[in-house]
């Protein structure tokens, strides 16, 4: 059987090598295609290879027929629609190593520019001017570079500004103090990290939790004259927000290679002279082109013989009997997971997922990885998948526990998800009532009754007359409705807990008004 395989964006002929040996592969070089032309012409295609150009769109997705497998030539995967391709059975898988080493060398490339204004000095002698006093730079040296997400690239960066002589702070939820001390740079806070740097690089991947992480209000924390690195994804931090703080000379300059909008449509930003700018290169290396393309042509190759492959990014629907039995549990575990990651103080060491009643009898493996799954996507985005959750929690330093228990506590079925960081654990406990959906049973020793959905608000206060009432009080204020409220105490006066229902995410000055309650300790929002 022949399969047809579309290239639509521009990938390294000798990392293709690999496709164009199998005889049973018919590829297509076809770059620069219209969304309508590929829309005319997926049809036929078994495989769909893509650098970040191509938007791979539900409608594209919806019209592929044919479609088994798309290969991202790269790391971030938000030019794809992973939900209809999960939904449609297409395997997507990418790249997650093969262009780490030349998107950390882009950034000191970037890192250095800025520092030094060697594109503005070049682009002034290229006019023939010799003007040596416009260009003076700063050194490196023993200032402190801050590091937002230290994963693959962030970690390549420190390790490369290390040896130019940089303190390096850094923050990612998955980063412990004993591996920053290895590391020999420093653990921080987000807000450390801002207020404490002299140059901010940002490696986050896109998604809602990132979104203008870099805003208006981390400007306003950051030291006057802070230089800015985003080498990751356009959108992390705000343009509009560092356009006006490098006017308002907040920020002595920013090097760029991802914007908000690619190609850029509005150069207002990059025509500051304190802005350096590529068009997205930080993967543009020889090397880099060869890596990625070999490792997605690999793993296409296994998916259209039937094989597995080595970096899946999402999960096709499990076999028919199997998924039967489980999918009623899905929703509960996944959301379980992401609400125990909300709970984390600090990062997670270890995760115990107790299944008892209906469930002990049950594989409970995919639940198991969906649950640890919910847990890891609220740092680490959209690429983990009940597939890739057990390699990135491994990664992370993060055990997983399965464990079957007899004692159900009353219920039918219960599934509990304990957490535990350094100082201590959490623990959460939700169960599928016949008829009645899921619902979240039970949030560390308390007991509640709340449907695991929309915005939730964790309260923790002391059991005090009036704490209610404070609380509903200030939500009024400021026109935010309550749909439901459970209270649960440990005894009287003593540690209680609120979980409220909310209409809408509530915004960051309406929490900080919360916090300064009295009686009230912590205040979680939990959007599930
Ligand atoms: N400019 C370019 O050409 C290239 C850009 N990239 C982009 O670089 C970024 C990083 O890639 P990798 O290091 O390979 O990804 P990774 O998945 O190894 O690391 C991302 C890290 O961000 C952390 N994170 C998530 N949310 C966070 C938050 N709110 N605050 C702090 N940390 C947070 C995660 O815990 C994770 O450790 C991605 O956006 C990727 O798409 C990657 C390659 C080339
Ligand atoms: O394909 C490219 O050049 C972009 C690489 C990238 O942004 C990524 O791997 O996330």
């Amino acid at each position: 059987m022949t399969f047809h395989i579309l290239v639509s964006d521009p990938l390294s002929e000798e990392g293709i090598q690999p496709l164009k040996q199998e005889e049973h592969l018919k590829i297509d070089v076809h770059t620069g295609l219209s969304h309508e032309e590929l829309l005319e012409t997926i049809e036929k295609y078994d495989a769909l290879l893509v650098r970040s150009q191509t938007k791979v769109t539900k409608d594209i997705i919806e019209r592929a027929k044919n479609l088994k497998a798309i290969g991202r030539a790269g790391v971030g995967v938000d030019n794809i629609d992973l939900d209809a391709a999960t939904e449609h059975g297409v395997i997507v898988v990418n790249a997650p190593d093969g262009n780490t080493n030349s998107a950390a060398e882009h950034t000191m490339a970037m890192l250095m520019s800025l520092a030094r204004r060697i594109p503005q000095a070049y682009h002034s002698l290229k006019q023939h001017e010799w003007n040596r006093k416009a260009y003076v730079g700063v050194e490196l040296k023993g200032k402190t570079l801050g590091v937002v997400g230290f994963g693959r690239i962030g970690a390549e960066v420190a390790y490369r500004a290390k040896g130019q002589r940089l303190n390096v702070i850094a923050y990612d939820p998955y980063l412990t103090e004993e591996k920053a001390e290895k590391m020999g740079i420093q653990c921080g806070t987000l807000e450390e990290v801002i207020q404490q740097a002299d140059f901010i690089t940002v490696h986050t991947p896109l998604m809602p939790a990132t979104k203008h992480l870099i805003s208006r209000d981390a400007f306003n924390q950051m030291k006057p004259g802070v230089r800015i690195i985003n080498c990751a994804r356009g959108g992390i931090i705000d343009e509009d927000a560092l356009y006006e703080a490098i006017l308002e000379k907040k920020v002595a300059g920013a090097a760029l290679d991802v914007f908000e909008e690619e190609p850029i449509q509005n150069y207002k930003l990059v025509e500051l002279p304190e802005v350096v700018a590529t068009p997205h290169l930080g993967a543009s290396t020889v090397e880099a082109q060869e890596n990625v393309a070999i490792d997605v042509s690999r793993d296409v190759i296994q998916i259209l013989n039937g094989g597995a492959a080595k970096n899946p990014v999402n999960l096709p629907s499990l076999p028919a009997e199997v998924m039967k039995r489980i999918e009623p549990y899905f929703n509960l575990s996944e959301k379980l997971g992401t609400f125990s990651a909300h709970l984390a103080q600090e990062p997670i060491e270890e995760v115990s997922i107790y299944y008892s009643g209906d469930l002990a009898d049950l594989d409970v493996t995919p639940l198991t990885r969906n649950t640890v799954k919910g847990i890891l996507k609220r740092h680490l985005g959209d690429h983990v998948n009940d597939v890739n959750a057990p390699y990135f929690a491994e990664k992370k330093g993060i055990t997983i526990n399965e464990q079957k228990t007899t004692s159900t506590k009353g219920f039918t079925n219960l599934l509990t998800v304990e957490t535990r960081t350094k100082s201590g654990a959490s623990k959460v406990a939700g169960t599928l009532l016949n008829g009645l959906g899921t619902r979240i049973v039970k949030v560390d020793a308390y007991s509640v009754d709340v449907v695991p959905q929309g915005h939730l608000l964790l309260i923790r206060h002391t059991d005090q007359p009036g704490a209610i009432g404070r609380v509903g009080s200030l939500l009024a204020k400021f026109d935010v409705n309550i749909a439901t409220m459970q209270v649960g105490r440990s005894d009287v006066g003593g540690d209680a807990i609120m979980m409220l229902t909310v209409d809408r995410q509530i915004d960051e000055d309406v929490l900080q008004k919360l916090q300064e309650v009295s009686d009230i300790h912590q205040v979680k929002p939990i959007d599930l």
